[in-house]
């Protein structure tokens, strides 16, 4: 394999010059947990570990290796695993906050308090595809908010409109979404039908990454899993970093396709959408919120529960039933996402 496959370009070959001489080597991070990545390069994959010197210099959390980077190491013959040295500057970042201390409150819908830190979830990505759902799920303000963060962190946002199989006025959605964002381009498709599909294969030439973006459920798997066809290329798994054997479920991902693109598939990506979580529920279905104090069962699940006033809310046309259907949704994903976390989390505390 070129190293150009993975992504390697001209840029990354001007930094890497002054490491080069001192004989180290280059490969790009394709996993991480908790201290140890996963570096490839021409097919190869090697654990790898910081450096002291690194560690000692590394302040923020971004100064850490993240999936995404190119790294420089190096191997030691008495050493089973690599030694990091440096990071090549990144092309740019996919990031979000990290709380790092408690004290966090809402306040008119911003949340404020406590002290955050930028984390690095993905480097070097081309490409960020914000994936809506055109059944139930269209929701022009979370589009809105994937696009600030994508802007921020330089990548290319792309809008794509799953399952239009299941929609017939696709325009008034686009319309909506070029109201907000004029320049982004749009794409209408659909990854179970195989609609349109083809539109993912320019932005998936060889060596550019990309990332997935949207909620549970908008089918980003369906997509990605097409996008690889049956041969899958996961250039590792997890199992080679934690050494528990190839049935450990693979936690975070780089997958190079047959084209020569690579799909980042992190669980940071697909965590994002959690951030203050729950009290963001409580504010955008306030209502709901409210009128749930007087069921007549503390944990009443607004089914038909006897005494339960969001049906009856809903029976008297004062509230509507989509409205209901969309807060239980939202929140069973936030619920899925959060056991995600966690799973994630004693994962890592195994280690
Ligand atoms: N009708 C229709 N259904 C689709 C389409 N794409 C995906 N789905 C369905 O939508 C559901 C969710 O798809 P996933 O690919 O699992 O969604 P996801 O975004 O990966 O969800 P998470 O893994 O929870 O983040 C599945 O039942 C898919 O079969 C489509 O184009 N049309
Ligand atoms: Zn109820």
């Amino acid at each position: 394999m070129e190293p150009h496959l993975l992504g390697w370009n001209a840029n990354f070959d001007e930094y890497f010059r002054p490491y080069k001489i001192k004989g180290l080597r280059a490969g790009r991070v394709t996993c991480k947990i908790k201290d140890n990545y996963l570096v490839t390069f021409e097919e190869k994959s090697i654990t790898a570990r910081i450096t002291g010197r690194f560690r000692h210099n590394a302040q923020l959390n971004k100064d850490f290796p993240a999936v995404g980077d190119w790294v420089v190491y190096e191997i030691k013959n008495s050493n089973p695993h690599a030694f990091i040295h440096a990071i090549l500057p990144r092309e740019n970042a996919y990031v979000r906050k990290l709380p790092i201390s408690g004290g966090r409150k809402l306040n008119n819908g911003v949340i404020g308090g406590g002290k955050t830190e930028e984390q690095v979830i993905a480097s070097n990505i081309n490409t960020a595809f914000i994936v809506v759902g055109l059944d139930n799920n269209f929701e022009i303000r979370r589009i809105e908010r994937f696009l600030t963060l994508i802007y921020n962190s330089g990548i290319e946002p792309v809008v794509i409109l799953n399952k239009v199989d299941l929609c017939i006025n696709i325009a008034e959605y686009i319309n909506q979404v070029k109201e907000i964002a004029n320049k982004v381009t749009v794409h209408s498709v659909s990854a179970e039908k195989n609609v349109n599909m083809d539109v993912f294969f320019k932005y998936l030439m060889c060596g550019k990454t990309v990332i997935f973006l949207g909620s549970s459920g908008v089918g980003k798997s369906t997509i990605t899993n097409f996008l690889v066809g049956n041969e899958i290329q996961k250039i590792q798994s997890i199992s080679k970093l934690t050494g528990k054997g190839k049935h450990t479920t693979t936690n975070c991902e780089l997958i190079s396709l047959q084209t020569g693109g690579i799909i980042i598939d992190t669980p940071g990506i697909r965590e994002l959408q959690l951030w203050g979580d729950v009290e963001i529920l409580e504010q955008s279905f306030e209502e709901i919120k409210q009128l749930s104090y007087y069921c007549k069962f503390k944990n009443c699940q607004h089914r038909k529960e006897q005494g339960c006033a969001i049906q009856k809310a809903i029976n008297d046309k004062r509230l509507s039933q989509s409205r209901v259907n969309s807060y239980k949704k939202q929140l069973a994903e936030l619920q899925r996402l959060d056991t995600r976390r966690r799973d994630f989390k004693k994962k890592l505390n195994k280690k």
